[in-house]
């Protein structure tokens, strides 16, 4: 994997009137594991959604480096794995049918395999369930796992436990420490247990 810097120097959003992110100055780099907290509606995920390109800074910029060169924004989402609560999923695939999908469009880690997949998940034995019929639990495994094991630079979580139990929280920290190596990886939440791996915080 090739070190990834992202940089937002004096980045600013605004929706219509309002200024969410203001005169925001920070520099990431691979290897960190950054916690964004802050109240409700305070800016988590748009944060998440300039730094990984979706969204344009209304001010300032948001440059983006892997290997020393810069990536247009328009390609970032490539070295881009995002899960969160809002995204939505086609729930009429079974669950080893919605892997196969995602995984054709972002190529997995070296040294994993699609078979692999469900086992890591501890969804083995329900690998041909539809989604629509899984519980949300299930649900949240299957998109963490699509992101934790694609092979991306960059990767966002946004409020990855909120679904999860206890025993299945410890086994989405342990997937982390296993996957995260050299990546650049934010946790959006405002759980204390989600940040307790964050080597920095960014609180809004
Ligand atoms: N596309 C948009 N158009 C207009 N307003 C938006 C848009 N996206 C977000 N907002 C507003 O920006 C503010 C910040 O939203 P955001 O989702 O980033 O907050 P958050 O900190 O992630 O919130 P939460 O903790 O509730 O998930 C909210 O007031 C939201 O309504």
């Amino acid at each position: 994997m090739h070190p990834v810097t992202l940089k937002l120097d004096k980045a600013g959003k605004r929706f219509g009137r309002h200024w969410i992110i203001r005169d925001f100055t920070d520099t990431f780099s691979g290897g960190e594991l950054i916690g964004i907290k802050g109240r409700n509606g305070s800016g988590k995920s748009t944060l998440l959604r300039l730094l990984c390109g979706q969204l344009t800074p209304s001010r300032g910029s948001s440059v983006c480096t892997i290997g020393g060169k810069e990536v247009a924004p328009a390609v970032r989402y490539k070295h881009v794995a995002w899960t969160g609560p809002y995204l939505e999923i086609v729930e009429e695939l079974t669950i080893v049918e919605f892997l196969q999908f995602h995984f054709a469009l972002k190529p997995m880690l070296p040294g994993l395999t699609l078979t692999d997949i469900p086992q890591r998940l501890e969804l083995d034995h329900v690998r041909n369930r539809k989604i629509t019929d899984c519980s949300s639990g299930m649900r949240q495994r299957v998109l963490l796992g699509s992101a934790l094991y694609a092979a991306t630079e960059i990767l966002l979580l946004d409020e990855p436990t909120v679904t999860l139990d206890e025993e299945a929280a410890e086994w989405f920290h342990s997937e982390l420490r296993k996957f995260r190596h050299e990546r650049l990886v934010f946790i959006a939440s405002n759980d204390p247990d989600d940040l307790r791996d964050c080597t920095r915080m960014v609180t809004l």
